[in-house]
């Protein structure tokens, strides 16, 4: 962060700047956020990569800004269609790069937003938010959030109609190269079934998983085992576990667990449903398909979100 960032987000009268931050999580996802609300406050990837250590840093699996949309390129691009998009959440990967999205992410910012007095947010209202994967309507629940995560796409779109796969996952401790289906939420993600809750604990997370071919920017790997019976009462279970883009190994991932709905109910076809509880290792994530009035399908996500500690930063 530069100094006048620092002076301008918290002056004091001594030497050192301080900068307040919070912690949060969604579901073990967890994030240190900075408000920025004069736009001042510029992290270069390396300050990201130190505020996420957990050794050197405050720690996280990644860095959240939120800044007025108007004081970002991205925000104000995104104004025009949606003025009452006013604030945009700069989310940063631990490793200090830029990621489009993150489902746990945007529950956590709202969240933060709402607690901190920036905006007004009671339990069943919305409100419209800026991302670099375009805007998101996040729903205050009386626990938690459901976010309109807008509609999913396959990363190939000739798999529109066959939606079998289109990669291959090659480590990651599994015996043999498994299939899987590329799935986009505005961010990459490489879905990969196993078939049991054992297999699924036998892997070996702590490198990044290799995938064939390499998708060009990197990908977020999912692994998935179902229950028996797949769905119950209407609902689809399933477990995962995820190695994420510019992470490592996650306690849950929001835009993962949407890419396994996608990919799960592609597989399960008439035995499928249009809504999943997905197990991460750090809770449960609800992920539903809808219906928008504009005719395209949407993705609803929801969750807790929590915010656990505040401090300041010297810098
Ligand atoms: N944990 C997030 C996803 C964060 C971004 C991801 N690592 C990427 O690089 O795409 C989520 O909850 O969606």
């Amino acid at each position: 962060m530069t100094e006048k960032t620092a002076a301008a987000a918290a002056p004091t009268s001594d030497a050192a700047p301080r900068v307040p931050f919070t912690k949060g999580h969604g579901t073990g996802n967890d994030f240190v956020l900075l408000a920025d609300p004069d736009g001042n406050v510029h992290l270069e990837a390396a300050q990201v990569a130190v505020l996420a250590d957990r050794h050197r840093g405050i720690g996280g699996d990644g860095v959240i800004r939120a800044v007025p949309s108007r004081h970002v390129e991205e925000g104000r691009a995104l104004l025009a269609a949606h003025p009452e998009a006013e604030w945009f959440m700069d989310y940063r990967n631990g490793d200090g790069s830029i990621a489009e999205m993150c489902g746990n992410g945007v529950r956590v910012f709202v969240h933060f937003l709402a607690e901190k007095g920036l905006v007004d947010l009671a339990p069943g209202e919305s409100i419209t938010i800026g991302t670099r994967a375009g805007v998101k309507t996040v729903s205050r629940l009386a626990h938690g959030y459901a976010i309109d995560m807008g509609p999913w796409s396959y990363l190939d779109p000739e798999l529109a109609e066959e939606a079998a796969s289109d990669a291959m996952v090659l480590t990651a401790g599994l015996a043999d190269p498994r299939p899987a289906l590329s799935v986009s939420m505005g961010n990459p993600h490489t879905v990969v079934p196993v078939a049991s809750f054992e297999d699924l604990e036998g892997l070996d997370l702590t490198r990044a998983p290799e995938v064939d071919p390499a998708p060009a920017h990197g990908t977020n790997v999912e692994f998935v085992a179902a229950h028996e019976p797949l769905v119950r009462e209407g609902v689809g279970r399933v477990r995962m576990r995820v190695h994420e883009r510019g992470v490592g190994e996650t306690q849950s991932c929001g835009t993962g667990a949407c890419a396994v709905a996608v990919a799960m109910r592609a597989w399960s076809g008439e035995g499928g449903s249009d809504s999943w509880l997905v197990e991460v290792p750090g809770g449960v994530l609800g992920v539903d398909f809808v219906a928008h009035p504009d005719g395209t399908e949407h993705v609803v996500l929801a969750g807790p979100a929590e915010l656990v500690f505040d401090g300041e930063l010297t810098v």
